[in-house]
């Protein structure tokens, strides 16, 4: 059955042009640069995607060792971030202290000119990790972490920040999976964002920043920490069908289902909620996942809703014992590459993104005195 894309929120109408993602077309739900997603997850580590998203082709062997080392070798901040991000209290939302990192590095290494557009995006890739774990670890525990470690990989190296061990083989391969499936998804809210900025000719740490804002929401990549929520407030899969019912009796929208694009199904999910099965085992998980199946079957069942990418992500970070507030923080982590291939391509053929408006206001009318008015 297809979406119908037609209506409010700009749906269904052509924006502009890609060559980085295809999103809900007949054959395969999702591919980037012509790969499908479910390929890419099998087979790639995150920085190939990375690559290939960016740069336009995956790496050989000899380009991934180049790419991986130059990523390691960013991972460090400069101390007036380090003071800035100390002084964000612990309560703050990890996104806003991201979106704040964000921005505090554009002021230290502004991106000059689009030349350094591919260094500028790289240093983000390498760091953003560094300034979220320095933030949270210091806030959080009163530690001030170094943050350059040796891990092969970005997904490693924000584990090991967050938990201060190397993590397992297979915390790794999720990691690598995770970050692949929210890399790149074609004119979603937050990177339509991160384009409208590109189409002023703007810096990249502010189209990033904006980015960031526009990710934080719950209809967007918010719905990860909210699908926690959801999920950690039932004890078996038997209460999850009661409270189930009684949301969707009172009209409450459930969060981590739905998409604007897809009609009956994200392809993500099935590969996320592959990894979290299997996540639930090692951990010995007898609550979260079977509570997550029966939401899913719930959900299908009475109306036809099916999981997006965030449901399964909730639990399988769960089970990596990530805290649930940094969730969109990695999504965050992941989506810079499709921003900033997407700020890439809207300046490689640019016209500013200047759409008009249906007025629905007053006729025109004169300003009364102050002694007219109500
Ligand atoms: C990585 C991502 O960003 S994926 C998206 C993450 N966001 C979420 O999970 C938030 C929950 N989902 C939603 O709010 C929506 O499904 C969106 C924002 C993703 C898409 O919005 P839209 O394209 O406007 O939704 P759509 O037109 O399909 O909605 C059709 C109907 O289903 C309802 N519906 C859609 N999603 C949900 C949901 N998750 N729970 C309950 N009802 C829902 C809508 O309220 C609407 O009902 P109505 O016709 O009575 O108003
Ligand atoms: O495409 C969308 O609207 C939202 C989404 O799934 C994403 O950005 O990954």
């Amino acid at each position: 059955m297809a979406k119908v894309l037609s209506g409010a929120g700009l749906r269904g109408q052509v924006a502009g042009k890609t060559a980085l993602s295809t999103v809900g077309v007949s054959g395969s739900g999702l591919t980037y640069r012509g790969y499908d997603v479910k390929d890419l997850a099998d087979k790639c580590e995150f920085e190939e995607v990375a690559h290939l998203i960016l740069e336009g082709d995956l790496p050989n062997e000899t380009q991934l060792r180049d790419y991986k080392a130059s990523l390691k070798s960013m991972r460090g901040l400069p101390q007036a971030l380090k003071d800035v991000l100390e002084r964000i209290p612990s309560d703050a939302h990890p996104m806003d202290v991201l979106r704040t990192g964000c921005s505090m590095l554009g002021n230290l290494e502004m991106e000059h000119s689009f030349e350094q557009q591919s260094q500028v995006t790289d240093r983000m890739l390498a760091c953003f990790p560094s300034i979220i774990c320095y933030w949270y670890r210091f806030s959080h525990d009163g530690v001030r972490i170094d943050v350059e470690t040796d891990d092969d990989s970005i997904g490693a190296h924000f584990l090991h920040l967050l938990h201060g061990k190397k993590p397992s083989a297979l915390f790794e391969k999720v990691m690598h999976v995770s970050l692949i499936l929210y890399a790149e998804h074609e004119f979603n809210a937050s990177t339509f964002t991160a384009r409208v900025c590109a189409s002023t000719l703007s810096d990249m740490h502010s189209c990033i920043t904006g980015a960031i804002g526009s990710l934080r929401g719950p209809l967007h990549g918010g719905a990860n920490e909210a699908a926690m929520e959801l999920i950690e407030s039932f004890t078996s899969p038997e209460h999850a069908e009661e409270e189930m019912m009684g949301k969707l009796a009172r009209k409450e929208k459930i969060m981590g289902f739905g998409h604007a694009i897809y009609s009956d199904s994200d392809p993500r999910n099935a590969i996320i909620k592959h990894w979290s099965e299997k996540l639930s085992h090692e951990v010995g998980d007898t609550v979260l996942y079977p509570v997550s199946v029966r939401c899913e079957e719930v959900m299908w069942r009475e109306k036809k809703l099916f999981c997006n990418a965030d449901f399964f992500h909730a639990s399988a970070y769960n089970f990596m014992q990530i805290p649930t507030k940094l969730f969109t923080p990695i999504f965050v982590m992941s989506r810079l590459t499709g921003w900033a291939a997407h700020v890439m391509e809207q300046r490689a053929d640019n016209r500013i993104i200047r759409p008009s408006a249906e007025y629905t206001g007053e006729d025109i009318r004169e300003v009364p005195a102050m002694d007219e008015r109500a």
